[in-house]
């Protein structure tokens, strides 16, 4: 790319040396950094971008964006000084991949919940429909049926401009985004221009990071305001209208707001609903008529969930009619109250759920499939370094189990100790037990299940990894679950 060009939206900044007419890339990490690239300097929570400015060089970097002053040998090598890299590069990266967001029809999730649930309903809905379209997310990347791995539910500015601008040359018509409260307030999303954002719903979770609910609100309704002001553009906000926060959300935006729910009048409402051990069924009030609906979807809160994407896609310019026989034909989403297809006498659920809310909604949704006389276990833990106001909260929603076990979910550095004392300090009945090791936490509610019974296995979700200290260590509830239930119940058995 023309280097002027790009640097042309710093609007202040010093240029020491011969700035390259081109440059061939850009990087934020210098281990990405090309030959005859620019690498950019962020001073991050763990180390100082600055300090790897050797290494960039090594890899042929051309151009040097920083804030701190750094020394630089080569006369071919230009610096550029601006204030902040950070805001810098939330400039630079939109400019660098041609502003790829105005080429799609780009839809934004927020919430605490079911932010990677609607995400891939949308996704699987267009894709059945025929659509070339991406996801982003806790899950990763998908673009079309590729999934690619990322390293946060909202990635870095760069990277996320990186895959909109991929998705876009691969001609994608659309893309729905996780949008994370990390994310929105350190500026992930700069750049992307959302046509359509969704409010699923605000419950405690990341006040380690956001203090208080007012700041964790303040930072999701960033989503809507950055939906801007330029009306003549078609753009909709859709929102949970049984949310408390609902109405918060919707005077962030100028835009008009179809809103969704069950409780409360909604544009899109769902009355008279039927929950069966392998589906739902409802009757969807919407702003066209109404109509009844199946889906392969358990649980109340997947009918919120549902409501959403229907929404979103109305909003996109499907019918009703168009919709429904997609949202029929869903797939459950990975890792998200996913039953595991066994031939063994147990029912076995591996869900995500690590918030209060998240919990006790997978446990209302399983509770009426238990049959008289079993029971329903609940394995749960929660992340080592992150809030700690949740886990007593947490603990207290999964004592509705018949038996719970508390135990990790990626300690990091923290003790188990303080984990397992905090987690289970609110239980009201004495039938839990608290094991550190996730594995064996495992093997033991196994061990304490009869046939009949009902597990779910929470915290894990889609993911295959339990990370000790700073390292990441191969973990899969399912596999261990399976293992341990082929010795104590015999037979063979299918993973999903
Ligand atoms: C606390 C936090 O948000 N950390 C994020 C941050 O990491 P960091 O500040 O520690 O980065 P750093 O290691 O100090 O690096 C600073 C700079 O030096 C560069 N560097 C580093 C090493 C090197 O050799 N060369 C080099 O150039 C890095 O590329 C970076 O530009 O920047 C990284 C790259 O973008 C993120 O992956 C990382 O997210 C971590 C993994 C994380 O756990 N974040 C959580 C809090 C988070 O963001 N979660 C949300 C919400 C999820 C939810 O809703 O549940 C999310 O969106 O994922
Ligand atoms: N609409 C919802 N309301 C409440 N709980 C939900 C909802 N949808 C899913 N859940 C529960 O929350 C868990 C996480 O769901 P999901 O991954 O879709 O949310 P998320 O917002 O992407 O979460 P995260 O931010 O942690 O990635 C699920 O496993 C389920 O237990």
């Amino acid at each position: 790319m023309n280097t002027k060009e790009l640097l042309s939206v710093l609007p202040v900044k010093t240029i020491i040396g011969t700035v390259p007419e081109t440059i061939t890339d850009l990087a934020v990490d210098s281990r990405a950094v090309q030959d005859g690239g620019a690498f950019v300097c962020l001073k991050g929570y763990t180390v100082n971008g600055h300090q790897f400015v050797k290494s960039a060089l090594m890899s042929g970097a051309r151009l040097l964006i920083a804030s701190e002053p750094i020394t630089v040998d080569e006369e071919r090598v230009a610096v550029v000084y601006v204030e902040d890299t950070a805001k810098a590069i939330q400039q630079l990266a939109s400019k660098f991949y041609g502003y790829p967001s105005k080429r799609m029809t780009m839809i934004g999730v927020t919430g605490t919940n079911g932010k990677t649930s609607v995400g891939n309903i949308i996704h699987d809905m267009l894709r059945q429909s025929g659509e070339q379209t991406a996801v982003s997310g806790t899950i990763g990347f998908k673009l079309n049926d590729t999934l690619y791995e990322t390293e946060n539910t909202t990635t870095d500015v760069l990277t996320t401009q990186q895959m909109i601008a991929q998705a876009a040359n691969e001609g994608c018509q659309s893309m729905t985004m996780e949008v994370s409260s990390h994310g929105l307030v350190e500026g992930r999303l700069s750049g992307t221009e959302f046509d359509i954002a969704i409010f699923t719903n605000l419950t405690h979770d990341h006040l380690d990071y956001h203090k208080t609910m007012e700041n964790y609100s303040a930072a999701k309704g960033l989503l809507f305001a950055q939906l801007g002001q330029q009306l003549d553009q078609k753009k909709i906000a859709i929102i949970n209208t049984d949310d408390p926060w609902s109405s918060k959300m919707a005077e962030m935006t100028a835009f008009p707001v179809l809103t969704y729910g069950i409780r409360l009048k909604a544009t899109f409402q769902a009355t008279a609903i039927q929950m069966f051990s392998n589906r739902t069924e409802f009757q969807l009030q919407g702003p066209d008529g109404t109509y009844r609906v199946t889906m392969p979807l358990i649980g109340e809160f997947n009918v919120y969930n549902a409501l959403a994407a229907v929404a979103a896609l109305y909003a996109k310019g499907m019918t009703i009619e168009e919709i429904l026989p997609l949202l029929a034909n869903v797939s459950t989403v990975k890792g998200r109250l996913e039953k595991v297809e066994t031939a063994l006498p147990l029912t076995i659920f591996i869900d995500y759920a690590h918030s209060p809310d998240a919990i006790e909604k997978a446990i209302d949704t399983v509770q009426p499939l238990k049959k008289e006389g079993n029971r329903l276990l609940f394995l749960i833990g929660t992340g080592g370094n992150r809030d700690r106001l949740k886990r007593p909260i947490m603990g207290e929603k999964a004592a509705a189990a018949d038996y719970v076990v508390f135990t990790t979910d990626d300690p990091r550095d923290e003790p188990n100790e303080s984990i397992l004392s905090e987690l289970s300090a609110s239980m009201p009945h004495d039938q839990y037990a608290c094991i550190g090791d996730r594995e064996e936490a495992v093997r033991h509610t196994i061990a304490m299940a009869n046939e009949g019974d009902i597990i779910i296995f929470a915290g894990k979700g889609h993911e295959d990894f339990q990370i000790i200290g700073n390292t990441k260590y191969p973990h899969s509830d399912a596999e261990i679950a399976l293992d341990e239930a082929r010795k104590k119940f015999g037979g063979t058995s299918v993973n999903s």
